[in-house]
Order: C-alpha cells, then sequence, then structure tokens
C-alpha cells in the first residue's frame, strides 16, 4: 500500500459531458503516486471518482458504495468504453488486490485512491426505433477457414426490453456511469520523442458536445441500409452454430474474469431479434486486388504527396504511441472493408450495441475473435445480441497488425539510440479485433481499452487501431479530461498504436469529418459514408 502522504485531495470533479448529459456528483479526489520519485506532482495521474464510462449493470449498482482506501478499486483489466462521456471517472475497489497494485507500479503505472462513491446520473436518447430482423448463426459459411476456439462463454444476455433490476433506482445512459479505470503510466505527459509538432489541443467543452444530440444517425443514409437486404432476411434462423461454453480462454488459459463464464438463458431462444446494420449499401463483388484506378503505385503517389504536408509522416506521439500516416494502401482499405461488409452483414455481425434500459452507443459495431460485450465489458465467444460465435480475424488483417508494429519499431528505433524496442512497444499477436463504424454524426467517449487480460495489459501488449473511410478528431490523454486532451486526426489508412506505457491511455473520437473518405474506396465498396475503425487487442 502506498503511503498517505504519497496521496492529496484535490478539489471534487464535476463531470458532464455530451448530449447524454452524464453528470456526475461532486466528490473529493486523491492524487496518489505509487512512485515515490514521481510524488503527488505534475505527473501524478489524477483519477477522480465519478466519472463516467461503459460500466456492466452489476458494476453500476456496485459503484453506490462507498468506496474506501483502495488504491485499485477494480480490477484492472476492463476495456471501458463508453459513448458519450468526455468526462472523468475513478477507480473501482478490486478487493484488496495488492498483487495488481505490484504489478502496475512496477511498469509504472500509477494508481490512485478515492474517497467517496461513485453514482452517476445519466440521461440519454432513443436516437432511433430500430428495424428488427429474426436472425440465426447463419454466418459460419462467412467465416472462411476458421478454427473454432474453446472458450469460456456465456455472458449474461441481456433481455430486450425487460426492465432491470440492477438499474433501479439508477438513471444511467449508455455511457458515462460509474465506472472503474487504471490510472496511465509515469512518464505520461513526456514530450512525443521525435515531437517536432505542436500538438493540438481541442476544446470540446459541454457547449460543443450539446451539438452531438442532432439528428439521428441515419442522416443522409440510405434507410436500405439497416436490416433490410433480402438476402439477410432470407436466412434460416437455427442455420449456423451457436456458441458452444467451455471454461477456457483462447490461450488455454484458466478463465478470467474478463472472459464472460455464465451461459446466457436468452441464447437458449431460437429465434434473437437483431437489428442488424450493413456497413455497404449494395453486394460487393469479390475482390480481386487489381483494379486500375485505385493501384497501389496511385497510392503511392498520393502518400508521397501528403508526406509533404505537415502532419502526414509518421510519429511517435508518446512513448509506446505511435501513429502511422497512410500505412494501409487503398487496395488493402478496399479489401478490409468488403471483408467487414461480409462478416458483419450475418450473424455475430454489426449491430448498434446499448444497454436494456435503451441507450445506444454512436457507432455500430461486430468482433472477431471474442465478442466483447458492452453491458458486462467481458469477452466471450457469444454474441451479446444473437448469441453467436465471431468470426475470426482473417489472416490478411493479422499480417497488416505485424507490418506496422515493424513500422512502429523501426520508428521508435530512431530516438532509443539502444534501449530494446520491444520494452517501447512490445510486439502483438491479436485474437480480438473491435470492429466500429462511424456514421457522421458517430462518436466515442474518452475512455481507456482495459477489458483484456491483466496479463495483457501490465505487458502493455500494444492495441492497434486502423482507420478507414471518413477521418476522425481523435483524442487522447492522461485523464478523462477532455480540455486536456490531446488530439490528432485519424485519416483513411492511418494506424495508431498504443502500448507500453501508452496502453491505458485514455482516448476517444469526438466527430468524424464528413467527405473525407477516398472517394474511390467509397465508389468501389459502396460503403456508406463514415469511418470503420479497426482496433486489434490481445486478450
Ligand atoms: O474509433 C477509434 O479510433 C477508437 C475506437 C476505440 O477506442 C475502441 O473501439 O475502443
Ligand atoms: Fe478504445
Amino acid at each position: 500500500m502506498l503511503p498517505p502522504s504519497s496521496c492529496r485531495t484535490i478539489r471534487p470533479y464535476l463531470c458532464r459531458f455530451s448530449s447524454n448529459a452524464c453528470y456526475s456528483r461532486e466528490i473529493p479526489v486523491r492524487y496518489c503516486s505509487s512512485n515515490s520519485k514521481m510524488g503527488p506532482g505534475k505527473n501524478a495521474v489524477p483519477n477522480p471518482s465519478g466519472s463516467c464510462s461503459r460500466p456492466s449493470i452489476s458494476e453500476r449498482s456496485h459503484e453506490s458504495q462507498k468506496n474506501n482506501q483502495m488504491y485499485i478499486k477494480k480490477q484492472p483489466t476492463a476495456h471501458d468504453r463508453q459513448t458519450t462521456a468526455f468526462g472523468e471517472k475513478g477507480f473501482s475497489k478490486n478487493g484488496g488486490d495488492e498483487q495488481a497494485m505490484q504489478s502496475l507500479a512496477s511498469r509504472g503505472i500509477q494508481s490512485v485512491q478515492s474517497e467517496s462513491s461513485n453514482v452517476q446520473n445519466c440521461d440519454y436518447e432513443a436516437e432511433y426505433p430500430p428495424l428488427s430482423v429474426n436472425m440465426g448463426c447463419s454466418s459460419k459459411g462467412m467465416n472462411l477457414g476458421r478454427r473454432k476456439s474453446e472458450i469460456d462463454l456465456g455472458s449474461k444476455r441481456r433481455k430486450e426490453g425487460t426492465g432491470s433490476p440492477e438499474l433501479a433506482g439508477l438513471k444511467i445512459g449508455n455511457i458515462g456511469s460509474p465506472c472503474e479505470e487504471i490510472s496511465l503510466p509515469m512518464q505520461f505527459g513526456k514530450k512525443a520523442m521525435n515531437s517536432g509538432r505542436r500538438k493540438t489541443r481541442i476544446d470540446l467543452g459541454s457547449e460543443q458536445k450539446k451539438g452531438d444530440i442532432r439528428s439521428p444517425e441515419l442522416e443522409g443514409l440510405n434507410i436500405s441500409n439497416i436490416a433490410s437486404p433480402c438476402d439477410e432476411l432470407s436466412l434460416p434462423t437455427k442455420f449456423g452454430k451457436r456458441a458452444t461454453h467451455r471454461e477456457k480462454s483462447p490461450s488455454g488459459r484458466s478463465q478470467s474474469r474478463n472472459l464472460a463464464s455464465t451461459k446466457s438463458s436468452n441464447c437458449s431462444d431460437e429465434s434473437v431479434k437483431v437489428d442488424r446494420f450493413y456497413i455497404c449499401n449494395h453486394r460487393i463483388r469479390e475482390f480481386d486486388g487489381h483494379n486500375d484506378s485505385i493501384n497501389e503505385s496511385n497510392w503511392q503517389n498520393r502518400m508521397e504527396m501528403d508526406a509533404t504536408l505537415e502532419g502526414n509522416e509518421h510519429r511517435v506521439l508518446r512513448s509506446g504511441m505511435v501513429l502511422l500516416k497512410h500505412y494501409i494502401a487503398l487496395p488493402d482499405q478496399i479489401k478490409i472493408v468488403e471483408t467487414c461488409h461480409n462478416l458483419g452483414k450475418g450473424p455475430g455481425g454489426f449491430y448498434r450495441p446499448g444497454y436494456k434500459d435503451g441507450a445506444k452507443l454512436h457507432l455500430h459495431m461486430m468482433c472477431l475473435g471474442l465478442n466483447w460485450d458492452p453491458q458486462t465489458r467481458k469477452y466471450s465467444k457469444e454474441h451479446p445480441v444473437d448469441c453467436c460465435e465471431p468470426p475470426d480475424i482473417p489472416n490478411h488483417f493479422s499480417l497488416l497488425v505485424q507490418g506496422a508494429l515493424q513500422e512502429a519499431h523501426a520508428l521508435i528505433k530512431k530516438d532509443l539510440r539502444g534501449s530494446n524496442v520491444e520494452d517501447t512497444l512490445p510486439t502483438m499477436s491479436p485474437d480480438i479485433c473491435i470492429v466500429n463504424f462511424y456514421m457522421n454524426s458517430g462518436r466515442l467517449g474518452l475512455h481507456q481499452d482495459r477489458d483484456e487480460s491483466r496479463e495483457s495489459i501490465y505487458k502493455g501488449l500494444p492495441v492497434v487501431s486502423f482507420s478507414i473511410g471518413h477521418s476522425a478528431e481523435f483524442l487522447y490523454g492522461i485523464d478523462r479530461n477532455v480540455d486536456k486532451a490531446e488530439k490528432v486526426l485519424l485519416e483513411s489508412g492511418d494506424v495508431l498504436i498504443f502500448g507500453g506505457e501508452s496502453r491505458l491511455v485514455f482516448h476517444g473520437v469526438p466527430s468524424i469529418v464528413p467527405d473525407t473518405a477516398p472517394k474511390a474506396l467509397l465508389a468501389e465498396t459502396g460503403m456508406h459514408p463514415g469511418r470503420l475503425n479497426l482496433t486489434f487487442r490481445k486478450f
């Protein structure tokens, strides 16, 4: 445990953000440092309680309990995604996990203690009534050559439209709610190694976020995108294989707390209502990789032109965080879109995640390898809505990830002067890919990706993120404070990597920049105007 002297109480936080108007109580918070050389100075990571994230439903109710002097309130393994929160959040109690604390400290990850409860009130709005189709697990044929992993399964599925006993008395939005979080490594705040450029700071105060309560995400979209293509409707409801349930992780390890272990009773339902979503609006042809209009040399020309513009070269944003500009060539982008469309149009595919109280994330999501359930913040083989197993990660995706990591290593090496690049940015072979599709009004609040295994997070195994389509404003920072966050523009083909000391960086997408996708990409794929994002992780 840290000596009390390493903590100090700071002024209460008021967390207010976005259209979802999530407020936290004003709660006194303490800064702590697990690293005596850091002290409670500027590098101490503020970790206010009362923050907003994407907690599991059971965590929400627990959050009303009084927190005591714990440095890590909750197992630091939760991938904490939120939809609109641009505020702060605090730790959750983890039952005195001294080991976790030590592990964090040894990696220089600071933790904090909070003194008060963490309950929040979050309002939300339903954006549009869903269209539904009855689906079974019929996408298996699309899941080319994949191996079924033996893992434990069965996250608790929500019962659509039913009341939530766990939520009784709590008014909670889809994001931002009581949450757990892990503070960032101590060197956060250190300048990027090759930071020749000025970091742009953005101001996305509550006023601006109010603008997000704008039109539904159907804006500008052909309605046929949603659950209407006839190929989907004709699928039999019992076709395909439902998730199997074994108490084993993908890597053969014993079950982690982040891997859901309870079989959902809802998944025995033979007919599951699913709001299907298609990222492309026409049947796309098989990709042959050879198209004159989008050939590699055209892309090279574009990259060379871009390289002359400020902000278009690869760069290290901070230790362990690398941005590879226009790394994915256009033909590969097209292939990725087509693959995601094919995988995502069927069972186990794209849907709009939300909570049983009706709140929705401002994006559509599909998972590969393992499903991530925003309600429980756990991974399992079971799709939270249709109970189907997720498709495996296609090999060509994994190859691109490996290539990007090598490129990042080469960049880091230039600055390291003899240090081991693996220490700064470990290599990672992904077994999870979360695919998000943002329409023009899509967004994702500041959060940490921390639902992967403790081992993965403690090792700093990176998250590798591909951006395709419209550009996005991307925020990152040492805490969930949008005013202090740095901003970069993620454009089509960019790869962002954050591992090592940056593994737990807060990040989010406050806005999509309309009409910025490469025209050839949209023309070739029929992708709806918007942004496809793939984040690869190792469980
Ligand atoms: O869309 C992005 O760039 C970020 C996505 C993300 O943070 C996530 O899926 O956890
Ligand atoms: Fe994330």
